[in-house]
């Protein structure tokens, strides 16, 4: 007798939460887990503020921020063991990360042209990749909420400014004094309340959402949650 071996049912994830609450290891971890492609819509915001701040167009100019958000091309590779992101070709995994990008993405980011432009590309990469694989798991400030809000499953993480900021700063290794740790407080606090309070596509938690506290678990064991929630979604 054959057994015929169906492929698994494409499912669309949505991860949102402010900063430091595991989206995005949690979510590379998910799509490893099941062989799914990963979209870090933070790096895209982050990769469009990279380009500004290189055309030495000031984050605080709304009307050119918004004259120019057409202008760069955004390339997001969706691997989740080796995730890239290009502007204009090149490879700005690295510069995105530092200090003077995180000190703008979020003027730049609440801009409404520069949402319109940098969710439309997520759109269209997380249609390609439900139409040809097992699925992705897209994480941001507002997935659930606006940019896939038909979305199989909807995630919304939580964990304490401090247990976030103690995260955030073990990321830069050396010595975890107060003072460092209440900086990245403050800076985490300032950062989720931009974002929170922007008009334009607000981080929120969908309605539709499952909160998950992250403060007391291992990232191992968020995985582990998140893996079955898919699992049931696909089995229902
Ligand atoms: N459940 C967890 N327990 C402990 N550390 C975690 C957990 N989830 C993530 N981390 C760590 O916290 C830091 C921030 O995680 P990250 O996934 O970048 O968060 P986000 O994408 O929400 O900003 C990383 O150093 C990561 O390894
Ligand atoms: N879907 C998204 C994702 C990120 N953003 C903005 C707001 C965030 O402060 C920045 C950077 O996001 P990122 O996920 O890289 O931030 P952290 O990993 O939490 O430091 O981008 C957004 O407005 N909408």
């Amino acid at each position: 007798m054959r057994t015929t071996v169906s492929a698994p049912t494409p499912v669309v994830v949505a991860i949102d939460g402010p900063s430091g609450t595991g989206k995005s290891s949690t979510s590379k971890g998910v799509a490893a887990r099941l062989g799914m492609a990963y979209l870090d819509t933070g790096a895209q915001y982050r990769a469009i503020t990279w380009w500004m701040l290189r055309q030495g167009i000031d984050p605080a100019d709304t009307a050119a921020v918004a004259a120019a958000a057409e202008k760069p091309e955004i390339v997001s590779g969706t691997d989740p063991l080796a995730p890239t992101i290009t502007v204009d070709g090149t490879d700005v995994s690295a510069p995105i990360r530092g200090a003077e990008v995180t000190g703008a993405v979020s003027a730049v980011s609440a801009v409404p042209e520069i949402r319109a432009r940098i969710t439309g590309l997520q759109r269209s990469i997380a249609e390609g990749a439900a139409a040809s694989g097992p699925g992705i798991v897209v994480e941001g400030r507002d997935i659930g909420t606006t940019v896939l809000p038909d979305a199989d499953l909807k995630i919304f993480l939580t964990a304490a400014p401090e247990v976030r900021a103690a995260r955030r700063s073990g990321e830069l290794g050396g010595p975890q004094d107060a003072a460092r740790l209440a900086a990245t407080r403050a800076d985490l606090v300032r950062r989720d309340t931009a974002d929170s309070s922007r008009t334009a596509s607000p981080l929120a938690r969908a309605g539709d959402a499952v909160e998950l506290d992250t403060g007391d678990l291992t990232l191992e064991q968020v995985v582990e949650r998140v893996v079955a929630m898919i699992e049931e979604r696909r089995s229902a």
